[in-house]
């Protein structure tokens, strides 16, 4: 079998979507996207596809390596995004063609199910109880919501009290029994993150992410010291030798590697393999598409360590925007009592609806996120 072609598809809301031809018919389905640089991977897609065309799409490794260390420069969002595309596509190809899911080619599956965790939006801590009520209605046992707004290098009391009442409000609306992962989304700073830990450690937090940006992962010393919630984070890492320092630091309990941003199913598992190592949990992040959430549970199937998964199925962006209008076998991703079960279906497990990929793709998106600014005038992480 040989490749023969690879295109892009821009899907709204923030997608890229990949599809790799082949001689035999064959067609895989990758996500290669980081959120508000569609454009930039797909350039990097291309940039790749000349090797790529006429080889074999079975040598996934080899391509994986050539690709990676045959530029001479390496890694980072862009090119390891592009590169996570283009691995999960190659998966997807080879698990049809032998007509099993790709977790069965990876080992085979220790679990049958993942429990996943459901995003809670809203500006007022009313509004973010009332919507984290309605989805554990709906049968979620674990959420995940964002910790404070915009946090200056040094705060105020009045921002630290702000945070800490939202989070009593949620755990009051939804009781003892669900797990309530608070994201920093890397806003805080170290001298600030050490007293939001201390102050959110009474809520018993099944994780607190981000605390600070990765890139400042010699502050959770501190963060650790003063708290004794688990520390996620790795949203923004994107290979093995990105994670390396995190484990030998020993301060992060969960990470957080995307299967859209780290190489793929290929590095993902081996960042995976290495977290298991040192005691560290797996929680994939994705607040993407179809496509980078059926990798991801392809390697929560075979990792041990793996526990929870995130998700945006109809509830991240709005209704108009579930990543289930891409796909034909809508009922791939099952559901029950907070879990959601293993994909069955050769490949990554789902039917790409190309004709709506195509439609979409017309329109594209242009998605950016928000720039944010403090009282003073200067630039605000979001
Ligand atoms: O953990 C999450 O899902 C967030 O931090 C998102 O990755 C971020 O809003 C960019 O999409
Ligand atoms: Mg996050």
């Amino acid at each position: 079998m040989k490749i023969t072609k690879l295109t892009t598809y821009l899907a709204p809301p923030r997608w890229l979507f990949l599809k790799i031809e082949t001689d035999e018919g064959i067609v895989g389905w990758g996500e290669p996207v980081v959120e508000g640089r569609a454009l930039t991977v797909q350039a990097a897609v291309n940039e790749m596809a000349d090797y790529l065309v006429g080889k074999d799409p079975f040598l996934i490794e080899d391509h994986w390596t050539v690709l990676y260390r045959g530029g001479f420069y390496r890694g980072g969002a862009i090119h390891m995004s592009a590169l996570a595309g283009i691995d999960q596509a190659l998966w997807d190809i080879k698990g049809k063609a032998l007509g099993q899911p790709v977790h069965a080619l990876l080992g085979g599956q220790l679990r049958n199910r993942i429990k996943v965790y459901s995003w809670i939006g809203g500006d007022r801590p009313a509004d973010v109880a009332t919507n984290a009520k309605e989805v554990v209605a709906r049968g979620f046992k674990a959420i995940k919501l964002n910790g404070c707004e915009e946090m200056q290098i040094v705060d105020t009391n009045e921002k630290v009290e702000k945070a800490v009442e939202t989070i009593a409000i949620i755990r009051e609306a939804v009781g003892p029994h669900i797990g309530i992962g608070v994201d920093f989304h890397g806003r805080v700073h170290k001298p600030m993150a050490k007293v939001l830990a201390k102050e959110l450690d009474p809520y018993k937090l099944m994780f607190i992410e981000e605390p600070v940006l990765s890139e400042n992962a010699e502050a959770l010393r501190e963060i650790a010291n003063h708290s004794s919630t688990p520390i996620a984070l790795g949203e923004r890492l994107y290979s093995r030798w990105d994670y390396k320092p995190i484990f030998e630091g020993g301060y992060v309990d969960i990470i957080q590697p995307d299967l859209s941003h780290a190489g793929g199913i290929t590095e993902c598992r081996k960042i995976a393999a290495m977290a298991e190592a040192y005691d560290v949990a797996l929680a994939p992040h994705c607040p993407l598409g179809p496509i980078a959430l059926a990798a991801c549970l392809q390697v929560d199937a075979v990792s041990y360590n793996a526990f929870i998964q995130e998700q945006s199925l109809g509830i991240h962006y709005n209704e108009t925007n579930d990543i289930l209008d891409y796909i034909s076998n809508k009922d791939v991703f099952e559901y029950a009592d907070g879990f959601v079960g293993i994909p069955q279906g050769p490949g990554l497990g789902i039917e790409i609806d190309e004709a709506y990929v195509i439609e979409r793709a017309r329109e594209g998106h242009r998605w950016r996120n928000p720039i944010w600014r403090h009282p003073d005038g200067s630039f605000a992480e979001w």
